[in-house]
């Protein structure tokens, strides 16, 4: 029973295993390549969805703004896969990725980023797609008039969609500038009430949580969430989350609960095998998620649409899907 949601230690075990050559045999180029092509994915067919379809419609696929923010390890890298997909096919594309910008700029040379070869390749292909790379302190953060705006730079409230792959399932602790600047400004991005407001999808994990523990107090509270693999234990959490803010009496908890079980959960990077599911049986239940794959019957799926994350409700938390 259970172990549906993977904590941070077997979603690590899991990325070792796949990339082990002997084993699975994958690279982690492919793994990015597909994790990201997902996420595009996701973003151009159901961002249409998530911001009311009619509307989105109306508007011109060139005038579709979308700002990823990009973190140092291999979530950032996801996101940029996503970015280049998503500008070559005919979005504006703008990315904010400050450990590039210090690599670009000759700080890491001398091999000292072990990834740095693939990034580089990877900002060379978003740079050909035509994305736009933001140089530090190029975005405007603020959201709801609190201070003055500097209008030579672009706002995170003009971007039709905000990616956040900042952290992934390897972040600990209290985020470090200059990150936690962007994550308390993002997270601020859902107290706006009007109707065309910003649409904010997480990559993997909604940046901020603690992977096992959920929602702290720099998480960010996207629309949309693409779990890569298997969804980690911080969904579960945020499920119970809503469950207890929907309980409460007071209307601030009500308004929270609402915005973590709207949450637009999908699935994506389907990299499980029946060897991977025989190897980790022990410690999650990928086999429920390689059963939800495949179950699609569309040829070539990216992903999966999981429903509401306050759906996990009715679904996992009355089980125990996660009984320890
Ligand atoms: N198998 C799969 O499904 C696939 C997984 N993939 C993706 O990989 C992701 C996991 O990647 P990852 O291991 O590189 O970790 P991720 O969280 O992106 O970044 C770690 C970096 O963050 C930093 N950092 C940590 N805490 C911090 C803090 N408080 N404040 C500031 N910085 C902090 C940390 O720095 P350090 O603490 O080590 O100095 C390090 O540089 C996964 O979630 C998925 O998106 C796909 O690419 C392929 C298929």
């Amino acid at each position: 029973m259970g172990k549906k949601y993977v904590d941070a230690e077997t979603a690590a075990a899991i990325d070792v295993a796949l990339m082990r050559f002997t084993e699975h045999g994958w690279l982690l180029e492919q793994l990015m390549e597909l994790a990201g092509l997902a996420v595009a994915d996701v973003l151009d067919a159901e961002m249409l969805f998530i911001k009311g379809k009619e509307d989105a419609e109306e508007e011109e696929r060139p005038r579709r703004r979308i700002l990823f923010l990009c973190g140092p390890g291999n979530n950032g890298g996801d996101g940029l896969v996503a970015a280049k997909h998503l500008s070559l096919r005919g979005f504006d594309v703008d990315i904010w990725h400050p450990k590039l910008n210090i690599a670009l700029g000759g700080a890491l040379s001398g091999g000292c980023w072990k990834n740095e070869k693939l990034f580089t390749g990877l900002y060379y292909s978003c740079k050909a797609a035509g994305c736009r790379f933001l140089r530090d302190g190029q975005l405007d953060l603020l959201v709801d008039g609190d201070g003055e705006p500097d209008f030579e730079k672009p706002k995170l409230l003009e971007y039709r969609v905000v990616v956040d792959a900042l952290f992934g399932f390897s972040f600990k602790g209290e985020p470090r500038e200059p990150y936690k600047q962007v994550l308390i400004a993002v997270s601020r991005i859902r107290m706006v009430k009007t109707k065309d407001r910003t649409t904010v999808l997480s990559v993997d994990i909604p940046s901020g949580d603690d992977v096992n523990e959920g929602p702290t107090q720099y998480s960010i509270h996207p629309d949309a969430l693409v779990s890569l693999t298997a969804p980690k234990k911080c969904v579960l959490q945020r499920a119970r989350l809503f469950l207890k803010a929907h309980d409460a009496a007071s209307s601030d908890l009500s308004h929270l609960a609402e915005i973590i079980s709207s949450c637009r959960h999908y699935l994506g990077g389907r990299f499980i095998s029946a060897k991977l599911v025989e190897q980790f049986k022990e410690r999650a239940d990928l086999k429920h998620w390689k059963d939800t794959f495949d179950q699609v019957k569309m040829r070539s799926p990216q992903y999966v649409d999981l429903g509401r994350v306050g759906d996990i409700v009715a679904d996992d938390l009355d089980d125990g899907g996660n009984k320890e």
